[in-house]
């Protein structure tokens, strides 16, 4: 039996041979050196998927909506606040089990649409050099269907190998990275001093806060993310 160090280190090996011990075939430009020979920074990012990569907003609206034609309902342009639970139970008190009927409903996650450009970053960012990205995401309690769908989602937009990368969990402050972009306005959890810096993901629950929120913002995936991995860089 081989050391677990070890197996770790060949099991990730054989994933993916070249980059993960930051050997590069073809160009100098991998090898962790920057020209002037100083180690660059590998860095981790870590990257939320319901209201950044898939559209949960826009999913919920519309079944909530196929399904409770007659109910009154929140327009996207003013959803206001993370929970969209919350907002339907201040509409209407029962309107909360309604909303929440929706995404325990089987097919809800799995269908839901890729956010603009997002596909294409992450796979943009999982091919640079000294770079590390996962999706980290919170799957709901009622755990029939989300976090089977889930890494469907995973599977069908970025494909079967990239399942390596996907973190399910319900407390991302015990996740270490560089960077966490995610939608959502106060990540807390069981560590209060989480080793990333939280990137707020523009949302329409979210796009209304202004100085009371102290994170720096993506407006959407047009935005200049490379900057804001380089700035993590230095
Ligand atoms: O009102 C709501 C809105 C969303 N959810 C669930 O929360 C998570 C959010 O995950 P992130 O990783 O933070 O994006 C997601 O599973 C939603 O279904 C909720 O429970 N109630
Ligand atoms: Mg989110």
């Amino acid at each position: 039996m081989l050391p677990s160090t070890t197996t770790r280190i060949l099991g990730s090996f054989l994933r993916d041979p070249f980059k993960r011990i930051g050997v590069n075939m073809s160009s100098s430009s991998n090898t962790g050196t920057t020209a002037s020979g100083k180690r660059r920074k590998r860095l981790r990012v870590l990257v939320d998927m319901d209201g950044v990569l898939a559209d949960f907003e826009g999913g919920f609206l519309r079944k909530y909506r196929d399904r409770y034609p007659d109910e009154p309902y929140i327009p996207l342009e003013a959803r206001r606040g993370f929970w969209v639970s919350a907002q339907y139970s201040q509409l209407r008190s029962d309107l909360c089990e309604k909303a929440i009927s929706i995404w325990e409903s089987k097919d809800f996650f799995s269908e839901l649409e890729p956010l603009p450009g997002g596909v294409e970053a992450v796979k943009e960012m999982a091919k640079m050099d000294n770079t590390d990205v996962f999706i980290c995401t919170s799957p709901i309690k009622h755990y029939e269907h989300c976090p089977r769908e889930k890494y469907a989602w995973v599977e069908k937009h970025f494909g079967h190998d990239f399942l390596e990368q996907v973190i399910l969990t319900r407390d991302k402050t015990v996740v270490s990275g560089d960077v966490l972009i995610d939608d959502k306005p106060d990540i807390l959890g069981v560590e209060p001093k989480p080793s990333w810096e939280h990137i707020l993901f523009t949302a329409c629950h979210n796009k209304h806060l202004g100085n009371d929120c102290p994170h720096r913002r993506l407006l959407s995936w047009d935005d200049d993310w490379r900057a804001v991995l380089d700035s993590k860089r230095k």
